[in-house]
């Protein structure tokens, strides 16, 4: 199995440069991993304590269920993977289970800044792009897809999603083994780690 570590900032286009990575490849052989499902069980709270909480800090992910995931599909067994609200901001009662496949794509901001799941990682890729880029990439998806209104959303950036950039996600660059520029869509990258896939699936 391999297991292929994607992050970088939010809006740098992770999901995107994922996307284009899977869709070429065999759908039996290669399984998506969010670190966004893995977003610890708020619903304990009510909406308004949710809506507070830094959704940008390392804390506020289970990245000990994510690794005892990574770790079951390694060795061979299913997994059940939490489904994730946004717009409810926590987890909700279903899961997906999952059977492991030769390749795993692990992808969020904070999957290189966790040391025990870097660990994991036999490809690890960061995915660049400014920040201007990215904030109006996020703006857009926030307010199209997230439920927030602009004021929400230019108010938890500048509040957790900058100041915890430039904390964890940023300095993680510096373990990638790959970095993509992707200011603009970057096909000749995702080519690149395609090749390495398809390598390794022969
Ligand atoms: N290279 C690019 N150029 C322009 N827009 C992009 C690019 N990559 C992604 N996007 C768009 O930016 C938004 C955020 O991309 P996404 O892949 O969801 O980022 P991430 O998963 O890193 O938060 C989406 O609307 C996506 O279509
Ligand atoms: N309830 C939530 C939980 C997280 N976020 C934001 O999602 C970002 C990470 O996802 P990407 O797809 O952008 O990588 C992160 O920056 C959180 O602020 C949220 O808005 N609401």
């Amino acid at each position: 199995m391999l297991i292929i570590g994607i992050a970088g900032g939010t809006g740098c286009g992770k999901t995107t440069v994922v996307k284009q990575i899977v869709d070429e490849l065999p759908e039996n052989e290669v399984v998506v991993i969010s670190q966004d499902s893995y977003y610890n069980d708020l619903s304990h709270l009510t909406k308004e304590e949710r809506s507070k909480v830094n959704f940008d800090h390392p804390n506020s992910i289970d990245f000990d269920l994510l690794m005892h995931h990574l770790n079951e599909l390694r060795a061979g067994r299913s997994i059940n993977i939490p489904v994730y609200s946004f717009v409810e901001e926590t987890r909700l009662p279903e899961s997906i289970p999952t059977a492991p496949k030769k390749v795993v794509i692990v992808e969020g901001i904070l999957v290189l800044s966790n040391p025990a799941l870097r660990k994991l990682f036999d490809i690890k890729i960061y995915v660049h792009a400014d920040s201007d880029e990215r904030l109006i990439r996020r703006l857009q998806r926030d307010i199209r897809e997230r439920g927030h209104d602009l004021e929400k959303a230019l108010y938890r950036y500048q509040t957790a999603v900058k100041p915890m950039h430039n904390q964890f996600i940023e300095p993680s660059k510096e373990f990638a083994d790959i970095i993509i520029p992707n200011n603009h869509y970057n096909t000749v990258a995702v080519d690149m780690v395609r090749t390495i896939i398809n390598d390794k699936l022969i």
